[in-house]
């Protein structure tokens, strides 16, 4: 057990020492990443004050419109990961693998990360965040190239999200459990406040857009069917519903008081060709890891996340994650008939 209170610095080198295989680059890498999320936090709550708000004018690999702040963070966490802890990067903004410049040392860890969740909402002063994902580097590879990061997500050696709410909430696993720290934006540091969250196995709400219901798989209409019948359907009680298009809001809501965040595949995707909408190396992947952590479970519907064999720094991936009965109930409804 650790102290409330104790800091995330303090607590990443506690618990390097217990980790097997961390070497000292482990908890740099962390704090590399807990800098960055602390000057995002700072940007993030000026907006309108420093100009950060609004379209870049431009558009990501994925074919999606970029805001000002997708590439401001992404430039921020470049910056704080190339300290010579890691070895390559790969970002939600970046069409190919960063290497880092010769001069920079290379360490042992691969980091993936989506700089800014929910990055529409920053125009509209809703919450966003960053999520990260780091894997060990193949041995003796001084230059990743993109099929050195395809490796499932049960090789991630930590995951992790910085929610930019009212309050700034790290939430880190190291495969041992979640930790939530809160910014102190007085001393700067991240404040152990919650100690090995663990989701609620049952909820009565649940996460999906619906504007997208006409596409869904009937599996999906049949589950989203029953909820809203209520306590008069099958399900024998009422639920509620949340959407904040904001990933890592949904999921923090879910570790907090339990919940299923939905986002599946649909009919319109398969027409476009798309294999999900949320991408499995900087979102399902850590947050898959994190839920599981925290005793929930982390489907595409149809399997595990954590053991899908990647093929693209970029590829999308259906996302059922959340309250492990409920999850269960869905992969059961896609998987049983
Ligand atoms: O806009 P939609 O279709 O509701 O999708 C919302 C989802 O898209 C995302 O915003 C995608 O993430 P990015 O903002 O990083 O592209 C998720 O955070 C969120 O859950
Ligand atoms: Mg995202
Ligand atoms: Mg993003």
């Amino acid at each position: 057990m650790h102290q409330i209170g104790t800091t995330l610095t303090q607590f990443i080198l506690e618990e390097q020492r217990k980790y097997s295989g961390a070497t000292g680059e482990f908890s740099c890498v962390l704090n590399d990443i807990s800098l960055a999320c602390k000057k995002i936090a700072a940007l993030t709550s000026k907006g309108d004050l420093i100009g950060v708000l609004g379209s870049a004018g431009s558009e990501n690999v994925q074919g999606e419109e970029q805001k000002k702040m997708d590439i401001i963070t992404n430039d921020v966490m470049i910056e704080a990961l190339s300290r010579g802890h890691t070895a390559a990067l790969a970002s939600e903004e970046m069409d190919e693998v960063y290497n880092l410049p010769k001069h920079i040392p290379r360490g042992h860890y691969l980091v993936t990360f989506d700089p800014l969740d929910g990055s529409s909402n920053m125009d509209v002063n809703v919450s966003v965040g960053t999520i990260f994902s780091i894997i060990k580097a193949p041995e003796g590879v001084t230059n990743p190239t993109s099929a050195d990061f395809m490796q499932p997500g049960t090789t991630q050696v930590a995951a992790g999200y910085c929610l930019y709410g009212p309050s700034a909430i790290m939430v880190l696993t190291t495969g041992k459990g979640v930790n939530m720290f809160t910014l102190d934006k007085d001393c700067g540091e991240f404040l152990l406040t919650r100690e090995d969250v663990k989701i609620p196995a049952d909820t009565k709400e649940f996460a999906i857009n619906v504007s997208n219901q006409r596409y869904w798989e009937p599996p999906m209409q049949r589950y989203i069917s029953e909820c809203l019948a209520g306590k008069e359907g099958v399900r024998g009680k009422d639920f509620n519903m949340r959407w904040v298009a904001s990933m890592v809001a949904e999921i923090h809501r879910i570790l907090t008081r339990g919940g299923i965040f939905i986002y599946p595949m649909d009919s319109k995707m398969k027409v476009t060709g798309k294999t999900g909408k949320l991408r499995l190396m900087y979102e399902a992947n850590p947050m898959g890891f994190i839920v599981e952590q925290a005793g929930g479970m982390a489907s595409t519907a149809y399997e595990r996340i954590m053991e899908i064999q990647p093929s693209d720094l970029h590829q999308r991936v259906p996302v059922v994650m959340g309250s492990r009965n409920e999850v269960e109930l869905v992969v059961g409804y896609h998987t049983n008939n």
